[in-house]
């Protein structure tokens, strides 16, 4: 019975997202909002799930700088990742603080139930990877974040992904250095933060030999690649952090207009996702299997 929480261990999950990083197959994780985002994810088909913190933060009404705390994350990540059969990888910025709090995140983020996790090399406070004016640690630093990361790892299949930050800052050719040294401090994932263009993943792909993460988030540094191209490069993994919320937040904010001109919102029944789709995305027939009372109700038309 999976209906209070995923039908899939946490330890099946965790393996399921290594399989699909040496499946030769691109794994495409669109950020979930909220754990029915995730729920959705799931049911169109996806490999996973990305929890960003970016809308985390958005989302407490926050910008993305590192105000977040390890408790929030984790509450959230963790309904997420309960949601959905998928495995689901959640944004740690930076650890939360110094080696030993990315080490507690790790800990924490693993009982959660998430697959895995990303750490960045920037410094504290941290700010949006696409945004000017950020900074990273000297390498060593993130290494010894990455190896307090790697040792406090409990459950060997969760997924420690090491993202640099350094494009941007140090140059294309430092940003290869350092994925090269996370990746020999036992980084399974290295995330390429803000490359420009499909020549540049081309150009990454080829200098190093783990797998690879690509971020597809809109309005930032990266050209946006088709999954189609970022498989033929070679990449393992596409995420698409953002790009749910803002879905949404562009829908609500044109229906919360038109309700305020229109006096009703009759004339965005259309677009919006009818209660049957969401019962059954929630499946609330099944929820009858304890109490039968609980879906006696025939949905009339149209409503
Ligand atoms: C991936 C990311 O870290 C996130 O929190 O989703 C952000 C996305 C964004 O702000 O567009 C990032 O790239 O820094
Ligand atoms: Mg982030």
């Amino acid at each position: 019975m999976s209906l209070f929480s995923s039908g899939v261990s946490d330890t099946a999950k965790r393996t399921a997202l290594r399989a699909g990083l040496t499946s030769g197959e691109l794994q495409r994780w669109p950020g979930a909002f909220s754990p029915l985002a995730a729920k959705l994810i799931a049911d169109i088909g996806f490999d996973g799930v990305y929890v960003s913190g970016a809308v985390l933060a958005a989302d407490l009404g926050l910008p993305d700088i590192g105000l977040t705390t390890l408790s929030e994350v984790t509450t959230r990540a963790g309904s997420i990742a309960r949601a959905t059969d998928l495995p689901t990888l959640a944004d740690a910025d930076t650890g939360f603080g110094e080696p030993m709090s990315a080490a507690r995140t790790v800990a924490a983020l693993e009982d959660a139930g998430l697959a895995g996790l990303h750490l960045e090399d920037q410094v504290n406070p941290k700010r949006c990877g696409h945004l000017d004016g950020k900074d990273v640690v000297p390498t060593e630093v993130m290494l010894k974040r990455l190896r307090a990361a790697v040792a406090a790892r409990r459950d060997p299949d969760f997924v420690i992904c090491a993202r640099t930050d350094a494009r941007g800052i140090e140059g294309f050719d430092a940003a290869v250095d350092r994925a090269k040294a996370y990746a020999d401090a036992g980084a399974d994932l290295i995330f390429t933060e803000a490359l420009t263009d499909l020549g540049e993943f081309e150009k990454f792909r080829k200098a190093v030999d783990v797998p690879l993460l690509a971020n597809m988030t809109e309005f930032g540094k990266s050209e946006l690649i088709t999954a189609g191209q970022l498989r033929d490069v070679g990449y393992n993994v596409v995420i698409y952090p953002v790009t749910t919320l803002r879905i949404a937040m562009g829908a609500v904010e044109s229906g919360l207009r038109e309700i305020l001109t229109e006096g009703t919102q009759a004339g965005l029944l259309d677009g919006m996702q009818h209660r049957s789709r969401l019962y059954e995305l929630l499946r609330y027939a099944e929820y009858n299997d304890f109490d039968s009372e609980l879906f006696n109700f025939t949905l009339a038309d149209g409503a």
